[in-house]
């Protein structure tokens, strides 16, 4: 068995849907196994995110995947808090090795949401992780996905909570592709 966590904030479910979709992608394999953890604003306390058993879990994870919604061309305060109190981790390099992908929507077509993506890379690099993005060349030879063009990672753009359909079968081939990597990695 593999085991991949997918940890993210959403509000009104945009980044939520593209999660379910990644759980999907990963779980067309059955060995692997799969921890969804959506942030909830309860598990911020005088602004620091506390969440000790999800950080247990996560120890033992061969891949976080790791989505926001763009919120000032950034990753939202939620997730931020997240990524900060997985600072705990970061001078032993805890989670050094582990494989690391990411995915982010906005209202914009453009809303800056390669930034969010940015920022999880190089959260991931400062954790020791190795990054992955899609290799969907949009508009060539994998026509159809990554519709918006960003190689970092699933980017989607919803106006009204609705998640269009390329949007959502990227977001599956991620999880289908860290799933695979990750397995080739064991091997
Ligand atoms: C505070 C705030 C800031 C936002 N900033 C951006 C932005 O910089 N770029 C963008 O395209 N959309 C922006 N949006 C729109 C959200 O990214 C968009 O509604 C997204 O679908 C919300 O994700 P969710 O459904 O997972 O909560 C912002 C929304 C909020 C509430």
């Amino acid at each position: 068995m593999v085991k991949v966590a997918v940890v993210y904030f959403t509000r009104t479910d945009v980044t939520g849907q593209l999660a379910q979709a990644i759980v999907a992608g990963l779980q067309e394999n059955p060995l692997t196994e799969v921890i969804e953890h959506r942030i909830d604003g309860q598990e911020i306390i005088d602004g620091r995110f506390v969440n000790p058993s999800l950080f247990e879990s996560l120890l033992s994870c061969d891949a976080i995947i790791m989505g926001s919604p763009t919120y000032m061309g950034g990753v939202s305060a939620q997730f931020k808090a997240f990524a900060d109190a997985s600072s705990d981790y970061w001078a032993e390099q805890y989670w050094s090795n582990k494989v690391a992908a990411g995915f982010t929507c906005g209202s914009a077509l453009n809303g800056d949401q390669s930034s969010s993506l940015q920022y999880l890379m190089t959260l991931a690099s400062q954790h020791g992780m190795y990054w992955v993005g899609l290799d969907t060349a949009h508009g060539g030879r994998d026509f159809g996905l990554n519709r918006l063009g960003c190689q970092l990672g699933v980017v989607a753009r919803s106006g009204n909570g609705e998640v269009h359909e390329v949007d959502l079968a990227s977001a599956r081939y991620l999880g289908r592709r860290v799933a695979k990597l990750v397995r080739q990695l064991r091997r």
